[in-house]
């Protein structure tokens, strides 16, 4: 590359970088995007590289292939329903002990190797989070799951502080109910429930797809844009994984947040080019077709 194209590229981020800087964007990083050692050093970097142009990231993470790996080590059960894990008591430890003591300090570790930003915490901690059980929608019947929720209460005050005294908050998705008892929260919805409370400029999903198939698992049925309505009607056609995954973006983006990406978490930087170039990748919901005006020279994709 000539310094001349490596300054084109510096310079197409401009118009990104005005439009992010002093914004909160909230990152959810997928389990199974989280598939070698140099792609969680190329995440931290790009978290980090936010951090620094003034857009203010925080962090939640995933960790299922890493607590089913766990389970079966340990020799427990597991089965998902409808996308969710089933979660008995005894899982419902390992879920806490894998995502806030391994996936949590592996991420924090990542990012504070380029400075002391990243601090990790959980729905536990100060209130972030107040769960409801829920159950999961099997062939259009509700089936228990145990202690699963979703998320009816944010509390943003501790991620506000840390945000204000400038460190990244990376969160695990651990929750109590109101009455104190541990629930596994889905980390798509946690994700959405807190860019909604936070008032966040986008919600980024990074999982291990390029993006929303229409119909799954044709490929030639990749979806580059799609808006609540039409989501909303596709969401009974959806299997496994993207059930958890498009109802969050749809929450997200009903409930303000002004756009919701899902990208390929196993090409490298995938959450920077998401963010600060021009093409933008993967699938965005916005909550109805008409979009604002684009910086100049944009191909329509991006919000
Ligand atoms: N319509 C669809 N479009 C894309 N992926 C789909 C679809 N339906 C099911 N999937 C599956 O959903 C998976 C992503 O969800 P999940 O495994 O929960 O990822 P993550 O750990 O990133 O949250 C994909 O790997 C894919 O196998
Ligand atoms: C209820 C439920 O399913 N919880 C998830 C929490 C972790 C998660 O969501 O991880 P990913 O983002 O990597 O899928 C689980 O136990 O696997």
């Amino acid at each position: 590359m000539t310094p001349l194209e490596k300054a084109g590229v510096l310079v197409e981020a401009l118009p990104w970088l005005e439009r992010f800087s002093g914004t909160t964007i909230v990152i959810k990083y997928g389990g199974n995007a989280m598939i070698s050692p140099e792609l969680q050093r190329a995440f931290a970097e790009d978290i980090v590289f936010m951090r620094y142009v003034g857009v203010r990231p925080v962090v939640v993470h995933g960790g299922g292939p890493q607590i089913s790996r766990m389970l079966s080590r340990l020799g427990i059960e597991s089965e998902f329903r409808g996308g969710l894990r089933v979660t008995t008591p005894e899982a419902m430890d390992v879920v806490r002990m894998v995502l806030t003591g391994q996936v949590g300090r592996e991420l924090v570790g990542l990012i504070n190797q380029h400075g002391p930003f990243a601090v990790g915490l959980s729905g536990e901690d100060a209130g972030l989070f107040t769960a409801t059980r829920r159950t999961a929608a099997v062939n259009g019947k509700s089936v228990d799951i145990g202690q699963v929720g979703d998320v009816t209460r944010v509390d943003t005050s501790a991620v506000d502080d840390l945000i204000a005294a400038g460190r990244i908050p990376v969160i695990a998705t651990v929750a109590p109910d109101a009455d104190g008892v541990l629930h596994n929260v889905n980390a798509d919805t946690a994700a959405a429930a807190l860019a909604e409370a936070l008032g966040a400029r986008k919600l980024v999903m990074l999982t291990d797809v390029p993006g929303l198939y229409t119909d799954w698992p044709d490929t030639s049925s990749l979806t580059s844009q799609i808006d609540a309505e039409a989501l909303e009607k596709l969401l009974p056609s959806l299997e496994s994984g993207m059930v958890p995954k498009m109802e969050a973006c749809l929450r997200a983006v009903r409930g303000g947040v002004p756009a919701a990406h899902v990208v390929d978490g196993r090409v490298p930087h995938s959450t920077l080019l998401e963010v600060f170039t021009s093409e933008g990748v993967g699938t965005m919901v916005v909550p109805a077709s008409i979009q604002p005006p684009h910086p100049p020279s944009l191909n329509g994709q991006k919000a």
